[in-house]
């Protein structure tokens, strides 16, 4: 396929001719059966849309605010892992692209440049947070969805090499020896701290004065807790699939904790989102905005820079084109009115 890719999924299929297969099989895969990795997709494909008429639809709005800053659209980047091994530029190239669609990207701390991974070691993790409130960034997202890591396993069959992390330069050395497995797994075992509970959200709070997310909530108890935590965001997230398998598709859960949650801080969506329709979809179940896994890396691996700025537009264009055909002018006309779950397409039909 040589010519220009005229959505998301193609962007996927030049990721594939152009990365080596222990790289594409790293960002492609997910845990065990890969069970949730699939539903994440699919659920998404049993919820229909229902269109209102004969609304004027002349101007599209999508620009929306997330803690206070505004973005183009409600389509964000999500915290991936290790952009060097889709492409030179790396995270720096991932950046660009999402600056020039004016939105927000949240930059895992496993950048070829985490958190989670080095609460075992709270002075470092300190340290890394400090340093990004310094460079300039917004919110500290916390992922907890990672005690330790899901077992992947082609990066097992494949010994998946992780590279020297580069946050971590001076500070832990991320090197480890893959001869026996998934280098990756590997690391997480001497990094990733299975202890973390609940009152890790103060510890944050006495090192930061940023806003604080949680990123890997799929249940109403957990939502309710984060808030009574003092969170200041949620983002309802299985890690792409690749941590609990027979976790629940995302999208089936995501009006649960939006329920729990009550308004009170902003709930933020990620997992299988493909295309504009399925950022309606998230929108009209309650998310304030969607995070994207994947495709944006696919992006940076087959044209870099230009590859996510792309993807990003895909994805907005196509957002841009269903709130006019479902009679959406702006993103508050959305409603949960606007689609029809699996759950009540079934209920319809007792
Ligand atoms: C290759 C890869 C690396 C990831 N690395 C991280 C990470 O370092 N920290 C994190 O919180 N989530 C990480 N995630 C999970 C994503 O933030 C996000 O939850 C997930 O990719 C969303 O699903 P999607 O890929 O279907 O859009 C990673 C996901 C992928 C695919
Ligand atoms: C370096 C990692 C373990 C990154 C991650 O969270 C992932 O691969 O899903």
């Amino acid at each position: 396929m040589e010519s220009e890719p005229v959505n998301v999924k193609e962007f996927q299929e030049l990721a594939k001719q152009v990365l080596p297969k222990m790289y594409y099989d790293y960002y492609a895969g997910g845990a065990e059966d890969q069970y949730t990795l699939k539903q994440n997709v699919e659920a998404f494909q049993r919820i229909t849309i229902r269109p209102r008429i004969l609304v004027d639809v002349s101007r599209i709005d999508m620009s929306t605010t997330v803690l206070g800053h505004e973005i183009s659209a409600p389509i964000m980047v999500a915290p991936t892992a290790m952009h060097q091994l889709a492409h030179s530029e790396g995270e720096v190239a991932t950046a660009r692209g999402a600056a020039a669609c004016n939105t927000i990207m949240i930059l895992s701390y496993n950048s070829t440049c985490t958190v989670e991974e080095v609460f075992k070691r709270r002075d470092i993790s300190a340290q890394l947070v400090q340093r990004a409130e310094k460079s300039g960034f917004k919110a500290v997202v916390l992922t907890v969805d990672a005690p330790r890591l899901g077992r992947r396993e082609a990066d097992i069959k494949n010994k998946m090499v992780a590279p020297q992390l580069k946050n971590f330069e001076g500070l832990l050395s991320t090197a480890v020896n893959s001869n026996d497995g998934s280098g990756l797994e590997a690391y997480a075992n001497e990094t990733f701290d299975s202890s973390l509970c609940w009152e890790v959200i103060g510890w944050l709070r006495s090192i930061t004065s940023l806003p604080i997310l949680v990123k890997g909530v799929l249940t109403h108890e957990d939502a309710r807790m984060a808030v009574e935590a003092g969170v200041d965001g949620i983002v309802v997230s299985n890690h792409g699939a690749r941590q609990l398998d027979y976790s629940p598709a995302t999208i089936s859960v995501l009006e649960e904790v939006v329920h729990a949650v009550g308004g009170k801080v902003p709930v933020l969506f990620d997992g299988g989102i493909r295309r504009g329709t399925d950022v309606f979809k998230a929108l009209a179940l309650g998310a304030q905005a969607v995070l994207v896994g994947r495709p944006v890396v696919y992006g940076l691996a087959a044209k870099g820079e230009y590859g996510v700025r792309r993807v990003l537009e895909m994805l907005k264009d196509e957002l841009e084109l269903t709130m006019a055909l479902s009679g959406c002018p702006r993103l508050q006309d959305i409603t949960r009115r606007h689609v029809r779950t699996e759950q009540e397409r079934l209920h319809s039909m007792l």
